[in-house]
């Protein structure tokens, strides 16, 4: 617990983080630790914090894992030291439980059957009713994060079956978690009823399966797409193929909808859709719902404005342009664990190009405003450097409820367009005029209805619903009078939103 102690708390850490990625490979005789380490790479966007890889030769399992970014955490020695027929891997960007060295993930656990190393995408949210269950029946706890709880409770339930372990697992855990887990013989990957976060099956040339958050993994290992995994299933991969079984029944889809604004790589599929093109037909209905007729340039704020800026520029007419350049070696803001952190990234990320700007009337794209930290200032970078007006346009409804299943905005005081108008908000950035992109104009682009999406923070409709009088904060493992305060809590419903389950 070295690291958690040592920790400095961030004065506006208590929010839950983004999401993570993950990744899992079944394949004897190819290098499995290596594959991992690629496919980590290509998720690097999904969290920052750590990353890890578990490999298991067959008998016994071996875990490196530090703080980091995957090629800080990973060198030629270190991979080289990971052999085995199978692996995981993970990539961290911290929800519950300080971004520190015992809370980096993969986690392994021990059972009478032998080690199970988990790694977790999401965010449970009955996690401290669970927990002190737990440690009431004398398990001993090394992390703060959520994601134990699941490796605990595997471990426990882990008596030569980890299909039927995982599937008890899967009837006690709620909330939102895709998850790869290994034993010494077997790979599983595992989704939460609602399928909240993304997961998605592949294999390679030679036959070997692959799983990963994102299709992007997929194809940087090599590997073709086959399917997402269901919500409520277990694929299951083993020395005799692959085994589908739906555990628990899908209880609706639900994915995130920040995953196709947002979160996800461009050149991930979701849904069967190329997530580029869904963006680029955000921007197009973007340019139909806030046209800004007489403007002289759309530019995008890069990476994921880009494509929307394009959609937009075809439907309007008006020329596309390059107006910031973002500097290649800086990482996502939005996922940086402190505010001051976000402030600093947002400063050094972009620099205005005078040729495009000046004097010009600017239309300017992004896809989300969460807490503001990155369009006021963007915006004065433009009119500092020239431009006559700033028209933003975000492909993305106004982000107004906390989000409790992996996504770093579970404080409602963070969320600028919880506590103000658009109006307001357009007066604090001070931008000519601002248009969000409506709910219906995101679904009309996606091409599919809301029933299967989760967009509870832009509605408030929580499709698993959120405990009341709970506070769920990452640091609610760190503080224990809030971890008291989920104890018998009868009712299920929240207190945060107008509507809140969708039941
Ligand atoms: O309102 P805020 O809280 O400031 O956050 C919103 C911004 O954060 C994200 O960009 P980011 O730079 O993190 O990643 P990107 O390069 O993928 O766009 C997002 O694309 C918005 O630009
Ligand atoms: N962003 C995530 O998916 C994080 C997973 C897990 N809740 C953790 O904090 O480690
Ligand atoms: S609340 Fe928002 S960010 Fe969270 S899972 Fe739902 S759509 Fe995604
Ligand atoms: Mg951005």
């Amino acid at each position: 617990m070295d690291n958690f102690l040592k920790n400095e708390r961030c004065p506006d850490s208590d929010s839950p983080k983004e999401e993570c990625g993950i990744f899992g490979i079944y394949a004897p005789g190819e290098e499995v630790s290596r594959i991992a380490f690629f496919g980590l790479f290509a998720l690097q966007h999904r969290g920052q914090e750590s990353a890890g890889i578990a490999v298991s030769d067959g008998h016994s399992i071996r875990l490196h894992k530090e703080m980091g970014l995957v090629t800080q955490v990973f060198n030629e020695e270190s991979i080289r030291a990971l052999k085995g027929i199978s692996a995981i891997g993970h990539t961290r960007y911290s929800t519950t439980g300080s971004s520190v060295l015992c809370n980096a993930q993969p986690l392994v656990g021990f059972s009478s059957c032998g080690p199970i190393a988990v790694a977790h995408n999401g965010n449970l949210i009955n996690t401290s009713e669970l927990r002190n269950e737990l440690e009431a029946q004398g398990c001993i706890f090394e992390t703060t994060n959520d994601s134990e709880v699941i490796a605990q409770l595997l471990a426990r339930a882990y008596r030569g079956n980890i299909e039927t372990a995982m599937r008890d697992v899967m009837e006690r855990i709620k909330g939102a978690y895709s998850l790869v887990v290994l034993t010494p013989d077997k790979l599983l990957g595992v989704r939460d009823p609602c399928g909240i976060r993304p997961l998605c099956l592949g294999r390679l040339g030679n036959g070997h399966y692959v799983i990963a958050s994102e299709s992007c993994a997929l194809t940087t290992v090599g590997a073709n797409y086959l399917r997402e995994v269901e919500p409520g299933e277990i694929i299951s991969i083993g020395k005799n193929g692959l085994q589908e079984i739906q555990a628990i029944p899908m209880h609706r889809r639900a994915t995130c909808l920040l995953e196709f604004i947002y979160f996800a790589r461009p050149d991930s599929m979701l849904y069967n859709r190329t997530l580029h093109t869904v963006r680029r037909r955000m921007g197009q209905e973007l340019a139909r719902e806030h046209p800004c007729p007489g403007a002289h340039v759309v530019i995008p704020i890069p990476d994921t404005g880009t494509p929307a800026a394009l959609g937009y520029a075809e439907v309007s007419r008006i020329p596309y342009g390059e107006g910031v350049i973002k500097s290649r070696y800086i990482q996502r803001t939005f996922i940086q664990p402190s505010q001051r952190m976000r402030d600093m990234g947002a400063r050094m990320k972009y620099t205005p190009l005078k040729e495009t700007l000046a004097g010009r009337k600017v239309v300017m794209v992004d896809d989300t405003i969460v807490r503001g930290t990155t369009t006021d200032k963007l915006v004065r970078m433009l009119f500092e450097a020239g431009a006559a007006e700033v028209h933003v346009r975000i492909t993305a409804p106004p982000v107004k409820y906390p989000c409790f299943y992996g996504i770093d905005m579970a404080d409602q005081d963070e969320l600028v367009a919880a506590r103000h108008s658009v109006e307001e908000i357009r007066q604090l950035i001070g931008a000519t005029s601002l248009g969000y992109l409506s709910l219906q104009g995101v679904l009309r682009a996606i091409d599919m209805g809301r029933d299967n999406f989760c967009r509870a923070c832009f509605d408030g409709k929580y499709p698993v619903p959120i405990p009341q009088r709970v506070k769920l904060t990452k640091m609610m493992l760190e503080e224990p009078t809030k971890r008291l305060a989920h104890v018998g809590t009868g009712s299920e419903e929240s207190l945060l939103a107008p509507s809140d389950s969708e039941e």
